[in-house]
């Protein structure tokens, strides 16, 4: 039966209503005890005491089940004029309190006041016996008598306390448990019992129901907009692997929207290198196809003379060029795609020689006929001749089969229309591969002349490394004038490591690369010569004239002709 008694309250905010009180009419009577009847009225907690002639109604602001207190006040906030009625009247079952840290009880005084001062006509003014009487307020008041026994004043003046002694359930409150009536039904047996299990409310459902059902719907629209974005993307994605395969077979070029290549580079996560013109980073158009994604320094205008000279370089089709698979004009952003080539450029591989990397004689003479052919059908393989300007084993990739594939063709192209000269401050990194003419006009017209210099400094790096190049220090002169090289046909050591054999594989490949690199332009053989110079027997080469005897070949020992004084200022001073 107690499940019938469980705890309520009148409104949301309103005091617990348990035993020894109940609410009348509503709780079964064995729910409470006899005079602890509450009335519910628009969410308030009413009590009410007898009185006479008639009893009079308090709102209940709290109940103390500890303490075995209640907490009174009036509705309409004229406490001391309930006073007045209750005068003399029991209040039984509860009864006045005094607070206990009053050691000397209180008079309590009535004070009737004219209406139209006081919003409550009446004041009950509470006086120690040892005290004093009046505050100069009360002047127009007339006091009526100094009241009943002790009345229990609260901190708030418009509370009073009330007490109750039986039924006593102190002991039970204070073990965490509830207090009801005998079984027996004798007035004074009381019982302790466990408290049932709370009962959920409605509003601990909605207090934990709305954020977790909120969150689930959240979490189920994400899911949803996840597996939507997926299947998008992957549409897009195969869409845009189609078309490039289409393109790759149509031999076109493909165009990809800057959002393509962010995510054909998964965010530009893997970057492969930065070179003069941007940074390389590795991409995948789908599984099976790698791409390395070149994004360009940023450019300005419409992208148009960018398209016409993607399209010019997407003719471009050699065994031994790199083959530009697409490209992005997407509002500023411009990017180049080409294979992606795993093993990485030529420079890996021959500097130095001996290292682990060493591909072997045999091999870099292959390397180099590739090379040669590469820039050969640029020269002559085209609707117009294209010069690269900066051949170097940095731009010369390898694929898997060590097949050389020469990049950055066209670009100087490209990006000149945005560095108004060719930079010598930007191609730093390939000085030594410049040719003179492009450093200093007095030494000829550039021209594709000027691509064959810089094979032949390429040549003469495979066979000798930068070991026998000084670029430290004052070192452009070395780069300039390798004069180590004579030293390789008068078999003095030039710290090359070669086997028997190979040393007819070495000294082609100096004396190409030493044609190659003749100051003046009208020297140096066409790239269809160096072919027939590289695929024919060294026997038939001739050693070009030493062309450094004169000149700073060694650190030491070195006098520059002024004519190339000038030219080594130049090139400083750059
Ligand atoms: N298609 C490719 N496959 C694999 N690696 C590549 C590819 N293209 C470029 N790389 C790598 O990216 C890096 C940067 O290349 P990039 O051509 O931009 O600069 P660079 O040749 O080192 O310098 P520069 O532009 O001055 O000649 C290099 O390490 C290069 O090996």
């Amino acid at each position: 039966r107690t499940e019938e008694c469980r705890e309520s309250r009148c409104g949301r905010h309103g005091p617990p209503i348990r035993f020894p009180f109940r609410r009348n009419n509503i709780d079964p009577d064995h729910c409470g005890y006899p005079g602890f009847n509450l009335t519910c009225h628009e969410h308030h907690t009413l009590l009410e005491l007898p009185a006479v002639p008639l009893p009079i109604q308090f709102r209940v602001t709290d109940i103390d089940y500890n303490y075995q207190s209640v907490f009174i006040s009036d509705p309409e906030n004229c406490l001391p004029k309930q006073l007045l009625k209750l005068n003399q009247s029991s209040i039984s079952p509860f009864q006045f309190t005094s607070s206990p840290v009053e050691l000397n009880p209180s008079k309590t005084y009535l004070f009737s006041c004219p209406p139209n001062e006081f919003s409550c006509p009446y004041v009950a003014v509470r006086d120690s016996a040892s005290g004093t009487l009046l505050d100069s307020g009360l002047i127009s008041c007339t006091r009526m008598f100094n009241t009943i026994s002790s009345v229990s004043w609260s901190s708030d003046p418009n509370v009073w306390t009330l007490q109750w002694l039986k039924p006593n359930c102190r002991e039970c409150e204070a073990r965490g448990k509830l207090c009801k009536l005998n079984n027996n039904g004798t007035e004074d047996a009381i019982q302790c019992y466990e408290p049932p299990p709370k009962p959920v409310s409605k509003i601990y459902y909605a207090a934990i129901g709305v954020p977790v059902g909120s969150a689930v719907m959240v979490l189920v629209f994400y899911a949803f907009f996840k597996i939507y974005h997926y299947f998008r993307i992957k549409g897009e994605d195969l869409a845009r692997v189609e078309k490039f395969l289409q393109d790759y077979r149509a031999f076109r070029p493909t165009r990809f929207s800057y959002a393509d290549i962010y995510r054909i580079t998964n965010h530009l996560k893997d970057k492969l290198g930065e070179g003069t013109h941007g940074a390389v980073f590795k991409g995948e158009v789908s599984k099976e196809i790698s791409v390395a994604v070149k994004i360009l320094n940023s450019m300005e205008g419409d992208g148009t003379e960018f398209i016409n000279e993607v399209g010019t370089m997407a003719k471009i089709h050699h065994v031994n060029v790199a083959r530009m698979l697409g490209f992005c004009a997407d509002g500023l952003h411009r990017a180049l795609v080409y294979d992606f080539f795993p093993n990485g450029s030529l420079r890996n591989y021959i500097n130095p020689p001996d290292n682990e990397n060493f591909l072997g004689w045999e091999r870099l003479h292959h390397i180099a006929l590739g090379i040669a052919k590469g820039v050969e059908y640029l020269h002559y393989g085209c609707d117009d001749r294209i010069l690269h300007f900066d051949i170097n084993p940095s731009n010369v990739l390898l694929d898997d089969n060590f097949v050389p594939k020469i990049i950055d063709f066209g670009l100087a192209k490209l990006c000149l229309k945005n560095q108004s000269t060719v930079s010598i401050t930007a191609a730093k990194g390939t000085l030594g591969y410049i040719a003179p003419e492009v450093l200093s006009r007095n030494f000829g017209n550039v021209s594709y002349k000027s691509d064959i210099y810089s094979f032949g400094l390429l040549l003469l790096e495979m066979i000798g490394g930068r070991k026998n190049m000084d670029i430290s220090v004052d070192g452009t002169c070395e780069i300039l004038y390798p004069g180590w090289v004579y030293n390789l046909f008068e078999g003095r050591d030039v710290h090359i490591h070669f086997e028997e054999g190979d040393n007819n594989i070495i000294k082609k490949l100096a004396t190409i690369g030493l044609w190659c690199i003749q100051w003046n332009p009208i020297n140096r053989p066409s790239m269809k010569t160096v072919l027939q110079m590289l695929e024919g027997d060294e026997d038939n080469l001739t050693i070009p004239p030493d062309l450094f005897g004169s000149t700073c070949f060694t650190s030491s020992n070195s006098i520059v002709p002024a004519r190339f004084k000038h030219l080594e200022l130049e090139a400083i001073r750059e």
